[in-house]
């Protein structure tokens, strides 16, 4: 959390108000023996420093040593088998010893980080707990834990300990928590919480039913920051139940808009880290995140929290390095701005047909059937060529497949490989004897030709006299080298074809009504070797069937941010790809902003199976209390949406007398807001193309950055983007430059309205000139202020 001057002030405040009920002894310490308390902590801090820099500069040199004289120690000898046998022996001792010292040296180097960021704020939480009978223990909390000198007592809890559950989920009164093999139970007499800045104490205040709201409004009272915060000293009971879940293989998250969502999925991570040190490291979690902005949004929290960060990639670049060459797929926010900006082009209709039925499970069946008939005809494969010339024919190699028994498609086909490498060891024989080699001969540079000359001399040695021989092996072997690879990356297999056939000749009679129109759509993009995004997943996915799927076994848990924008087929497609993986899937159904995300969505699951869970946050603590007001009027879906109680202006329509003044009242708005104290404004656009002419306008007036597909990371400022690419991202204040009912008009673009206000912590100004859009409208009238300029 980022302490500026304002909150600091803020904080001095609270603590006044506080401090009398301090001085009184309420609670148990003064803050003077607070204070005091820290001061001691330091001390231990400082101790502990000196202590591991003692140790760390001996081992520095003892690894300096051990690396300079690492033969040394060595005994080397070769002479007879045993005596190679006890060299490797004691150069694998040797070597052993040096990683240990370095690993070592690396821990030391770990917690003297730990040291420092505890020295600056070594906790942020007390509670006082009687467990039983006992004596009352006090227990402070903080982001990660510290002994004493002895290592005996705990000193400072990590937050991620089981007994700081008991502050996150308890006010005072009886409480329990869970250890590894049993419940605890008692009594916290005393909660209480800090703000400590180098090592000083700047407020702390003991509360009641909750978190401290104090602290809370604290945190959320701060300006937007362009990488997200961690939220451990405030963590809400509900997230907590997030952040803690271990039992469910599928966790499943529907939170409001601002509710935390992705603050408690990276606490998750960090928990689940933490929790599973010994068994789990970073490669075994993957966080999928809506856009690559998002990534670099998020990507401070872990460190911050002390944990490495996780693989991260989005849907599309997963897919992506799935992909074969020469294919291109379409990107989700290609196909949002086609479904926002292209109603008036004449396949429109088709092509939203095509997107509704390829993200459905309907199509996934009929897919599955398909796959199904492959089993006895149709897979279309390449003639396996060299210099034009065929070696085995795409009819030998289909006959050959179909000839083998019916075991499962992929294992067919690596019969297939075998066979195919057979008989290309054969065909190489012949080739070696043909003109076009001794041309290859001749035309290698002096290189190639001693380097060919040498291996063959290596390998054969009883014939090395025979060079040209050699040479045309040599030269052979390379060539059928590149066409064994790709053997063994099932080139030999048309893939995209044999999807396409389902297209052009498949007859079934389970077909949906407008198969017609989606089966010319979809052919006619095959054959520009282009992948819808509703084509690219069912597409993958057909691959795997086919030629076997890369089962990413290595992750463990796989997290899924704005999982309301994955459709049911992808959602199927995942489960598939990571059949041992666990899951946690967090969104917003209010906030679906694809058009075909609705149906069958996973975040609302017809069924839960017994290992699943799902858990609802209804609180948003991004947006001030005024405009969570005004928009949870028209927000698309019945969940249940609270405001946190943090106050600001109202949000502010202002409309226009006259279209022209447009950019003119931006400028003004951009201002006025500014002056307000809010550093990150966007502006927030329904499509790209809005943004692209409204930025051409605003450029040369004022310093102001377009964000895009390919925007990385994003700095304080002046900012424009579309509504897609502002997913999972917060501002100081956005302004929504056009609201008309024109503009905001179908139903569908509703969660896209929704979504755009709810990106607004502090300030929320929306323009039209014509009359406002039909949400705006079912806002309550006194949620909002309007202005005509
Ligand atoms: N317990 C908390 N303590 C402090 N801040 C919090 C807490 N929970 C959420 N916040 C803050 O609220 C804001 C919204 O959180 P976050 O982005 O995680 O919500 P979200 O549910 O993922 O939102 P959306 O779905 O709208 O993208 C962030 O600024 C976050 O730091």
């Amino acid at each position: 959390m980022n302490i500026n001057i304002s909150n600091y002030i803020i904080s001095s405040v609270i603590f006044k108000v506080n401090e009398k009920v301090f001085k009184n002894g309420v609670g148990g310490m003064s803050r003077e023996a607070e204070q005091h308390r820290v001061n001691e902590i330091i001390n231990e801090i400082n101790n502990k420093e000196e202590t591991i820099y003692k140790k760390s500069a001996g081992l520095k040199d003892t690894i300096i040593n051990l690396r300079e004289n690492f033969w040394d120690d060595v005994t080397v000898n070769l002479d007879e088998p045993d005596d190679v046998i006890e060299t490797q022996a004691s150069v694998k001792q040797q070597a052993e010893l040096l990683i240990e010292r370095e690993q070592l040296h690396g821990n030391m180097d770990k917690e003297l980080k730990k040291l420092k960021k505890l020295k600056d704020s070594p906790y942020f939480g007390r509670i006082d707990f009687i467990e039983n009978e006992n004596e009352n223990e006090k227990i402070y909390i903080g982001t990660s834990s510290l002994m004493d000198l002895e290592e005996e007592n705990f000193l400072i809890y990590d937050w991620r300990a089981p007994i700081s559950s008991l502050y996150y989920d308890y006010a005072p009164g009886k409480a329990q928590y869970e250890t590894m093999d049993e419940t605890i139970t008692g009594e916290i007499s005393l909660k209480r919480q800090f703000i400590i800045r180098q090592s000083n104490i700047i407020s702390m205040f003991d509360t009641g039913l909750t978190i401290g709201d104090q602290l809370l409004q604290q945190a959320l009272g701060d300006n937007a920051s362009t990488t997200m915060k961690s939220i451990v000293a405030t963590i809400q009971k509900e997230q907590n139940k997030i952040i803690r879940n271990e039992r469910s293989d599928l966790l499943i998250v529907q939170g409001v808009a601002g509710s935390g969502k992705t603050s408690a999925v990276l606490q998750r991570i960090a928990y689940l880290m933490y929790r599973f040190r010994k068994e789990l490291n970073a490669n075994n979690l993957l966080l999928f995140s809506p856009n690559p902005l998002f990534s670099s949004y998020v990507a401070n929290v872990l460190p911050e929290l002390g944990e490495e960060n996780i693989q991260q990639s989005t849907f599309y670049d997963f897919l992506e390095k799935r992909i074969e060459k020469g294919i291109t797929i379409e990107s989700p926010f290609s196909q949002m701005e086609y479904t926002l900006t292209e109603m008036d082009e004449k396949d429109y209709d088709s092509r939203l047909t095509n997107m509704t039925y390829k993200s459905s499970l309907d199509f996934k069946s009929l897919l599955d059937e398909y796959i199904f008939q492959l089993n006895y005809h149709g897979i279309r494969f390449r003639n396996i060529t060299l210099h034009h010339e065929v070696l085995i024919s795409k009819e030998q190699i289909s006959d050959y497949f179909y000839s083998l028994e019916e075991i499962s498609l992929p294992n067919r086909m690596e019969a297939v490989v075998t066979w195919l490498l057979h008989e290309l060891r054969k065909s190489q024989k012949q080739e070696k004897d043909k003109d076009w080699v001794m041309e290859k001969v001749e035309l290698l540079d002096k290189d190639e030709y001693l380097e060919a000359y040498h291996s063959s001399q290596q390998k054969d040695e009883e014939n090395s006299s025979l060079e040209e021989e050699f040479l045309r092996k040599e030269v052979v072997k390379r060539h059928f080298a590149q066409i064994k690879k790709r053997v063994k990356r099932f080139d030999f297999v048309h893939v995209l074809v044999t999807y396409q056939e389902m297209f052009l000749n498949w007859e079934t009679d389970q077909t949906p009504a407008d198969w017609g129109k989606i089966r010319a759509h979809t052919a006619a993009n095959l054959s520009q070797k282009f992948l819808t995004w509703e084509d690219a997943t069912p597409y993958l996915y057909f691959k795997g069937r086919l030629l076997g799927d890369d089962s990413e076994r290595s992750v463990r848990h796989l997290f899924i941010d704005e999982a309301q924008d994955y459709s049911a087929f992808q959602f199927a497609y995942i489960r598939h790809i990571f059949p041992y993986t666990r899951m946690t899937l967090l969104g917003d159904i209010n906030q679906a902003i694809y058009a075909y995300a609705t149906e069958d969505n996973p975040l609302i699951p017809a069924t839960l199976e017994q290992n699943h869970e799902q858990i609802t946050l209804t609180k948003s603590y991004r947006s001030t209390k005024q405009i969570v007001k005004f928009t949870k009027d028209f927000a698309p879906g019945e969940a249940v949406i609270e405001s946190f109680e943090r106050s600001g202006n109202k949000p502010k329509l202002i409309k226009l007398e006259n279209k022209a003044n447009r950019t003119d009242k931006v400028i003004a708005e951009i201002e006025e807001l500014r002056n307000d104290g809010n550093e990150t404004i966007a502006i927030i656009c329904k499509t790209l193309k809005e943004c692209d002419e409204l930025y051409q306008k605003l450029q040369d007036k004022i310093v102001i950055r377009q964000i895009t597909e390919q925007t990385y990371s994003f700095e304080k400022g002046l900012l424009i983007l579309p509504i897609y690419l502002a997913k999972g991202i917060e501002f100081d204040a956005v302004i929504i430059p056009e609201v008309s009912a024109g503009h905001y008009a179908k139903e569908s673009d509703r969660a896209l309205f929704y979504t755009a206000c709810t990106r607004a912590m502090h300030g929320l100004h929306m323009i039209t000139s014509e009359e406002p859009c039909k949400f705006i409208k079912e806002a309550e009238p006194e949620t909002f202020e309007v202005f005509h300029i």
